[in-house]
């Protein structure tokens, strides 16, 4: 059965006499153990998709599916226990709390996922290549170093489904390699993965690339 699935997803913007239409018809179906890559222009669609995949945003039309489970259209504390069950996410919009270090922000994340004897705080900061930031506070990181304390937060519960938004963006060649590391041993392990992002690098890496244009699916 599939993990996660799209169904005619559609999404419109109304800004004064603007209307945006972020998704026109998006359908997608995720496997477990999957490692997908989604590409394609600013603009496409792909922060908005990954918005409705995982609740945060509610889509115009359509529904999503989580582990046979209907997400659209659900109360929003319905959505926030699938969505704490089943996914570990990374948004550009960020996912710290400001006034927790980056260690308590994984901690923080791992308990709400239960997960309170978790050893691997000190192995998800060096991951990212946060270990001398471990104790800063949130509003005390570059833009780069936010990017990465966010991506451990977002894997700290070794969640199901990771959904991240571009997460190499701000990262070194290093730690690329070992993110994409990372992401290979969530494939063997059986956890699902799904990235937006416009690097080739990690998207070669990928099982399959999903290619979003102007809110439609162009190329799965
Ligand atoms: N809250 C919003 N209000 C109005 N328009 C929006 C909103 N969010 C997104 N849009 C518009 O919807 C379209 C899709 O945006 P989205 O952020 O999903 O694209 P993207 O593919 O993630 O782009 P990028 O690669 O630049 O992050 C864009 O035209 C964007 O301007």
């Amino acid at each position: 059965m599939s993990l996660l699935v799209a169904h005619e997803l559609y999404r419109f913007f109304h800004t004064g006499e603007d209307e945006t239409f972020a998704l026109r018809g998006v359908s997608l179906c995720l496997s477990q153990g999957e490692f997908v890559a989604l590409m394609g222009p600013s603009g496409s669609g792909k922060s908005t998709l990954l918005a409705c995949l995982t609740g945060l945003d509610e889509p115009d039309g359509g529904h999503v599916l989580v582990d046979g489970m209907r997400l659209t259209r659900r109360s929003e504390a319905a959505r926030a226990r699938i969505r704490a069950r089943n996914f570990g996410i990374l948004l550009q919009s960020g996912n710290l709390f400001p006034h927790f270090s980056v260690e308590q922000n994984i901690r923080f994340q791992m308990r709400l996922a239960d997960r309170t004897d978790d050893p691997r705080v000190d192995e998800l900061v060096e991951m990212v290549g946060l270990r001398h930031r471990a104790h800063a506070f949130a509003t005390q990181l570059s833009g780069g170093e936010t990017a990465r304390a966010g991506l451990a937060v977002a894997l700290a519960a070794n969640p199901p489904i990771l959904v991240a938004d571009e997460p190499t963006a701000e990262v070194d060649a290093d730690t690329e390699s070992r993110l994409i590391d990372h992401f290979e041993t969530r494939r063997r392990a059986g956890l699902t993965t799904l990235l937006a992002t416009h690097s080739t690098a990690l998207a070669r890496k990928a099982d399959r690339i999903i290619r979003l244009h102007d809110g439609r699916v162009e190329d799965d």
